[in-house]
């Protein structure tokens, strides 16, 4: 794996001719948590497809550019809004995926290592259905992390997670990703508050930042910083909407 690199992306996008968002610069630093937070449709998912070079629906004009000036796409690991899991296969198989897809050999060590990790050593025979919710968001995130890439892109990966699961997910992907150039879409103003070293607002407009808490992250959840952030995010989310 090479290290992390800052990456940036700048442009605007428009979908059938009609603008999505306007000229805007994300910058994500090399190993740290970027949280991106807006609107529904405001593009979000959008900005992580392009940075993955998967296709979207929009026309983007602009740049993607690495710090070390090494392509970018090739260096993510994606998980997206839905797990994406394969039904009929066990969750040693739902990890190992990427490597079977483009027909390599499974470091069986590696994925024991993750699987374990994500305390699902359990269930490693058991398909999707047989999983919780939190169970098969731990799977798509091993399964990420088997990838082992640099820049790793989340697109609400704890939503349909009950609030505790959720504090533990965070816990453990913060813990598991530490080091790595990551970007996080959200829709949590407290989960942005817990994980984002650097914290942004999309709008059709641009980007707006927001202060993150001085403390290491994970944050605790009763942090009076991180609620503070939470509350002051909530603001200017409700703000962009009235
Ligand atoms: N494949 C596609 N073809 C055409 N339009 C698309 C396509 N994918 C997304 N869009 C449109 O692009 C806009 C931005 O979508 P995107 O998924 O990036 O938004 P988002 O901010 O991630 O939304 P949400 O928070 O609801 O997930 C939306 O209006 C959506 O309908």
């Amino acid at each position: 794996m090479t290290p992390p690199p800052d990456l940036t992306i700048s442009g605007q996008a428009s979908i059938d001719g009609a603008p999505l968002f306007a000229p805007l610069t994300l910058s994500l630093k090399a190993g740290q948590w970027t949280c991106l937070l807006g609107g529904s449709g405001v593009g979000k998912t959008t900005v992580l497809r392009l940075i993955a070079g998967l296709a979207t629906g929009a026309e983007f004009t602009g740049e993607i550019r690495a710090s070390d000036g090494l392509p970018v796409a090739e260096r993510v690991a994606y998980m997206a809004q839905d797990d994406l899991l394969l039904p009929w296969a066990t969750v040693a198989q739902n990890v190992a995926l990427g490597a079977r897809l483009r027909g390599e050999r499974v470091d069986q060590d590696r994925r024991a290592r993750l699987i374990a990790r994500m305390r699902l050593q359990d269930h490693m025979t058991k398909k999707p259905s047989e999983l919780s919710g939190g169970q098969r968001q731990r799977v798509a995130l091993a399964r990420t992390l088997m990838e082992d890439k640099p820049i790793i892109l989340l697109d609400e990966p704890f939503s349909a997670l009950d609030a505790r699961t959720r504090a533990d997910m965070q816990d453990l992907a913060a813990e598991a990703l530490q080091g790595r150039t990551v970007l996080l879409v959200t829709h949590d103003p407290a989960e942005a508050a817990r994980l984002g070293q650097s914290i942004m607002v999309m709008t059709r407009h641009g980007l707006t930042p927001c202060q993150p808490p001085h403390a290491p992250a994970p944050r605790k959840v009763d942090d009076l910083e991180t609620l503070e952030t939470q509350g002051a995010l909530l603001k200017l989310l409700r703000e962009e909407v009235a």
